[in-house]
């Protein structure tokens, strides 16, 4: 299989990540490993407060106090790998750009609002290359063409003020990419998107990265929109790393309870509720963490022991799963109960994937 052939372009190893509160540390990323091959895009899907961004935060060296990355490696790179946790502030600024970049739900908090979209391009060309002015305002052209805006050089002109949503979005992602970051780190870039610019954004997005051989972290509290993009899937609860799997086994045979209960919160998840209905009660306060499995409280399948026992990872069916159903020995009735076959589900949100075009 040609993913098998594939290298890791990130590898992130027993990372923690502590934030330094009146209550105490509190472990907001709990000993976390993952990695991403080059090329591929690794879903990272949790509710709100699972720590997906706080992990984005880390892999671009930017976690800031109350935070503080207080274990564990983030190797990036092909051949030589280099340990972003340990990069000086200097390295980190070179490699941000060029190596990794980063496009936010919100683009007005990444662009200027007083600068043309056009120059903020140039000046991040000109910041990371050796390249006359001229030649980085040609390519910005090229780049802003490139993500589907059709009449670049006025756009070129115009303050992020004067676009839509969706324009903006597409703005934020020319300059993301305009340097050719091995790494792109998605944070809920559609989310504050209308459900058909939402469509076109995640198209363009696959575009690109298929042109130009990105490899992708997307984040996203929807499964949704994670089965339209992601190679690989992790999840995320309170912290903990509960399922990660190649995509289509995810979305096919998910194992852990939360997981499955994301899954079925698919159809209601654009009504954007607080909470998952199909999941009674809310993720916990990273100070108030139930003694045993963090999501006993809302599971439905959980017995005394998930209540006093932290489970461990476990393999499982090629998958990784935190979950006392899958141990070895395990209570193989209730396993083969829970992993429901949830294909079809799959096969609606694979119809979802929009058409693209400029929105
Ligand atoms: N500066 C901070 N001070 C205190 N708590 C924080 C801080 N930053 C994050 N947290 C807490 O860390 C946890 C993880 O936050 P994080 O933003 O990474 O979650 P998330 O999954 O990305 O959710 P969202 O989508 O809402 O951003 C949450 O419980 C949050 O309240």
């Amino acid at each position: 299989m040609e993913n098998m052939e594939r290298e890791n372009i990130l590898e992130i190893k027993d990372l923690d990540v502590r934030l330094f509160t009146e209550r105490g540390e509190l472990p907001v990323i709990d000993r976390l490993n993952l990695t991403l091959r080059a090329g591929e895009t690794l879903g990272i899907v949790g509710e709100s407060g699972c720590g997906k961004s706080m992990l984005a935060s880390a892999i671009m060296g930017l976690v800031a106090r109350p935070g503080k990355v207080t274990g564990g490696e983030i190797l990036f790179g092909r051949d030589e790998k280099q340990d972003l946790t340990k990069m000086s502030a200097k390295e980190l600024r070179r490699i941000r750009g060029t190596g990794i970049s980063m496009i936010f739900q919100e683009p007005m908090t990444s662009l200027n609002p007083l600068m043309s979209c056009g120059r903020q391009i140039v000046e991040t060309i000109v910041a990371h290359e050796k390249i006359g002015r001229a030649e980085a305002k040609a390519r910005a052209i090229s780049i802003i063409r490139s993500v589907g805006i059709q009449r670049p050089e006025k756009v070129y002109g115009e303050v992020p003020a004067q676009l839509s949503g969706g324009m903006r979005q597409r703005i934020m992602i020319a300059m993301a990419l305009v340097c050719n970051p091995e790494l792109l780190i998605c944070d809920e870039p559609t989310t504050a998107l209308d459900v058909t610019v939402q469509a076109q954004i995640l198209g363009l997005i696959r575009r690109l990265q298929k042109e130009k051989k990105t490899s992708v972290v997307f984040i996203s509290h929807d499964m949704g929109v994670i089965s339209q993009m992601a190679d690989r899937v992790a999840v995320m609860y309170a912290g903990q790393l509960v399922e990660y799997a190649q995509a289509e086994a995810i979305f096919t045979r998910p194992l852990h309870p939360y997981t499955q209960g994301l899954q079925a919160a698919i159809p209601k998840m654009n009504e954007k509720k607080d909470s998952l209905e199909s999941i009674p009660g809310n993720v916990p306060m990273l100070y108030e963490l139930p003694k045993g499995c963090i999501f006993s409280p809302r599971c439905a399948y959980a017995t005394d022991r998930c209540r006093s026992e932290r489970p461990q990872i476990v393999e499982a069916d090629g998958h990784r799963v935190r979950c006392f159903l899958y141990e070895q020995g395990g209570d193989a009735q209730r396993r083969e109960m829970k992993a429901t076959d949830t294909s079809e589900t799959k096969i609606e949100n694979k119809k979802k994937i929009g058409e693209e075009g400029e929105g």
